[in-house]
């Protein structure tokens, strides 16, 4: 059995970025850059008033109060053509680029408007005016490739007069769950059955880490369905399969794939839950074959499939992020299995927050899963530890 960091390498080096598709700016928001958002405009694109009020040359606001001609309007859009030349003034607005031969703007409430000139009260020489280019200039840099976009870029973006964007393409990842045991959420169950979950929550893992699934259906325990509905992934970046990994007859994911040409890179890994975890080639298609049971379904999906899926989308692909927490209960000496146990966290005395374990941790629990707020890293052989000891943990936000 090979190690939890080791079965990660093997899988994240078969998985580069993908290719840039255009998408229009608004609806870019969580996707990836895959090239540079470069201004095209500059902005503001001149001087501008960051007011409402009048244009003035600050020389004329030596003495105040102080009376100067009206010589037009500039509303936002329209610039003024002329000059403004000393003793006169311009009517402005918030956006108004300044005329020519001012350099200041005094707030229409210090003034008082008289017709054909305004009375200013109040008023300081180079005030209110935001330079050309004050937020960025054309040419500059406004993001960079490899940014997973949020609200804020596309608003700059946006700005810097892009109508599309260079995404990463979404990851299709092709699903196909296993088993005569399982049947869709809302059927009829049988003796014996039970509901499928995996396919369902895999998907949603997927659409939710930036990916499109590609829902394969059940296949029964028979190789030649199975066989047809893996033939469904072609054309897209992974094939998942879930169940059917382990040893028993009847577990035929491995078996059937290798009929059909599976290169398979590894088959069960050093971890609690996921052993039977598998990863391969079908054809030209990555293959990652998850366990049966739910909680190792996704749990694996978590700690394999979520990076995979970074990766494609041209993402920093590390294992989940980690952080620390203090047990609050204490756990017996690990075997030689990497075990990710559920817990919830709670507040703590100090910086960290506490973690405890749920006394039952079976594969199956998705009750425990659902509950749980995160998953207690016990590395291989790690000897017994006290409640209050300092544990790595994986965080289960966004699963
Ligand atoms: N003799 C051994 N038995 C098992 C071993 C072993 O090493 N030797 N490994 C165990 C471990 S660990 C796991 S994990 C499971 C994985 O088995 P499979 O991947 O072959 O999964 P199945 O047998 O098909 O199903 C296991 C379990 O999960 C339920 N299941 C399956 N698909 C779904 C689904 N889509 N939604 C919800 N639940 C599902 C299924 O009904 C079973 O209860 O093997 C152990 N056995
Ligand atoms: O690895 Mo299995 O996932 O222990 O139940």
């Amino acid at each position: 059995m090979i190690s939890v960091d080791e079965a990660l390498a093997r899988i994240l080096v078969q998985f580069q970025p993908l290719a840039g598709e255009l998408v229009g700016v608004g609806d870019a928001v969580g996707r990836v850059l895959a090239a540079d958002v470069v201004a095209r405009v500059t902005q503001p694109p001149a001087a501008v008033s960051a007011m409402d009020g009048w244009a003035v040359r600050g020389s004329d606001l030596d003495s105040l109060p102080v009376t100067l001609a009206r010589i037009g309007e500039a509303p936002a859009g329209r610039p003024f053509a002329g000059t403004v030349a000393p003793g006169q003034a311009v009517r402005l607005f918030t956006g108004s680029v300044i005329p020519n031969g001012a350099d200041t703007v005094v707030l229409q409430e210090d003034c008082d408007d008289l017709g054909d000139g305004v009375r200013v009260r109040e008023g300081t020489p180079g005030r209110w005016v935001r330079a050309a280019g004050l937020d960025f200039i054309a040419g500059t840099v406004g993001l960079k490739a490899g940014r997973p976009l949020t609200v804020r870029d596309v608003a700059l973006a946006a700005a810097m007069n892009h109508p599309f964007l260079t995404v990463h393409r979404r990851p299709r990842v092709a699903i196909l769950a296993t088993g005569d045991e399982v049947v869709m959420p809302g059927e009829p169950l049988g003796p014996g059955q039970i509901v499928s979950s995996n396919g369902l929550a895999l998907a949603a893992l997927v659409r939710r880490h930036g990916g499109t699934p590609v829902n394969l259906g059940i296949a029964p325990d028979d190789a030649d369905t199975l066989a047809t509905l893996a033939r469904g992934a072609a054309g897209c970046d992974l094939l998942v399969t879930t169940g059917g990994a382990s040893v028993g007859e009847y577990d035929l994911v491995r078996d059937m794939m290798g009929g059909q040409g599976l290169d398979l890179d590894f088959w069960k890994i050093a971890m609690r839950p996921g052993k039977p975890l598998m990863f391969g080639r079908l054809g030209g298609t990555p293959l990652l074959g998850l366990p049966g049971n739910p909680v190792s379904s996704l749990v694996c999906a978590a700690l394999f499939l979520v990076p995979a899926l970074r990766r494609m989308q041209g993402l920093a692909p590390a294992e989940l992020p980690r952080a620390r927490a203090v047990l609050a209960t204490p756990l017996p000496a690990n075997d030689r299995r990497q075990d990710y146990l559920r817990a919830t966290l709670a507040p703590g005395d100090g910086a960290l927050p506490h973690a405890a374990t749920f006394t039952q941790q079976d594969s199956s629990m998705l009750s425990r899963l659902a509950a749980a707020d995160c998953l207690i890293i016990r590395p291989p052989h790690a000897p017994a530890a006290e409640a209050g000891t300092v544990v790595d943990i994986v965080p289960l936000d966004g699963i």
